[in-house]
């Protein structure tokens, strides 16, 4: 089976073609632009065919946040299209974009399966007590919870480890957006990220945990209303606010400059208190990943975080290629069947 795989993140869409056939998941191609949207369903299509690649037989998309009811890939039908939008609202940034290309791609495609794959799903293992935000009930019962995200690129990293996964595993996600997770015995069981993918770890337009105060205090006395909010911590904050600047990690290094700076050692500082978070909620550590952008590419800034860890005693550390786009479409080709 032919598969198209659209993984729209924050700053760009990644997609690949893909050939599936049981376990083999062969790429026919794969590039990348920085729009995503409806227009891109169009672009993508028409660089296919300018380069004669076969045409897809089904379509998987990436989507971040599925809300309170969606937590498993999935058939994409009406059903789903209802609490897609509904989950909207969790992450402006990511599904907007996503659900755009979604119905462009089923307008395009009425006849071919279209699948979502869920950032969230890998996480619906977490234990109760990573899960639960300390807020009253009636506000947990209304799905307002950590979900954590990048899961697509966990999974791809579980997968590729296989039998060599130990049973105390942290993977750290470095990209655009940036989360951790703590896996034991390939589960989920604690990541940084919560109902959005707006906290956790410095990004690079936003800033990951902040103390609720800050928010308040910005409403309270600078007359910031929620879309004010909202363009600040998924915008204009982490290493773009940080630097007054960009917030492309590879611009910081070659930039010399004390605000480029404080913008890397705030992130390798976060990054290396959060992984000892999530050490403590595995109880230990027997292989520290790194993926993304950053994390596969970044030697300077892996060093920085490992190096304030020796403390924890003897563990391995592995750089890997995440393979959300190849996950996308193996998942695609199970549920397109
Ligand atoms: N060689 C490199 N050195 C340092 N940072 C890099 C390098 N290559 C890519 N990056 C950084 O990776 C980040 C983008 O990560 P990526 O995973 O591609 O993002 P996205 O979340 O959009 O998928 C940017 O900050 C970029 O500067
Ligand atoms: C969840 C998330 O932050 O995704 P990305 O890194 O693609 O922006
Ligand atoms: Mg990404």
């Amino acid at each position: 089976m032919i598969v198209l795989a659209l993984n729209a993140g924050s700053s760009s869409l990644k997609y690949g073609l893909y050939r599936v056939d049981g376990d083999t998941c062969q790429p026919l191609f794969a590039d990348q632009t920085d729009t995503p949207g409806g227009d891109a369903v169009d672009a993508v299509m028409a660089t296919l065919r300018s380069r004669s690649l076969p045409e897809p037989d089904a379509i998987g998309h990436r989507l971040v946040h599925g809300g309170p009811n969606v937590r498993t890939h999935t058939r994409i039908g009406d059903e789903v299209m209802a609490h897609l939008a509904e989950a909207e609202a969790f992450a402006p940034l990511h599904v907007p974009p996503a659900l755009a290309m979604v119905r462009r791609a089923r307008e395009a495609f009425p006849e071919r399966p279209q699948v979502a794959c869920f950032d969230t799903a890998f996480h619906a293992s977490l234990p109760k007590v990573a899960r639960t935000l300390p807020l009253p009930a009636n506000l947990r019962e209304g799905g307002i919870e950590r979900y954590g995200f990048h899961g697509l690129s966990y999974e791809s990293i579980v997968r590729q480890l296989g039998d060599a996964l130990p049973p105390r595993t942290v993977i750290a996600h470095l990209g655009n957006g940036a989360s951790l997770c703590a896996v034991r015995d390939g589960c989920s069981i604690d990541t940084t990220m919560g109902l959005t993918p707006t906290g956790g770890l410095v990004m690079g337009t936003r800033p990951g945990d902040l103390d609720p105060g800050v928010l308040l205090y910005l409403m309270r006395e600078r007359g910031y209303d929620a879309a004010r909010l909202e363009t600040l911590v998924d915008r204009e904050s982490g290493l773009k606010g940080l630097s007054g600047g960009t917030s492309d990690m590879r611009e910081l290094h070659a930039m010399n400059d004390d605000n480029a700076r404080l913008a890397q050692d705030v992130f390798v500082h976060v990054a290396r208190k959060q992984v000892a978070a999530m050490v403590a909620s595995l109880g230990g550590l027997d292989l520290l990943v790194f993926t993304g952008g950053i994390g596969e590419n970044d030697v300077v800034t892996r060093e920085a975080i490992v190096s304030g860890l020796h403390w924890i005693g003897r563990f391995q550390t592995r750089v890997m290629r995440t393979e959300e786009d190849e996950q996308i479409a193996r998942h695609t080709q199970r549920l397109a069947m």
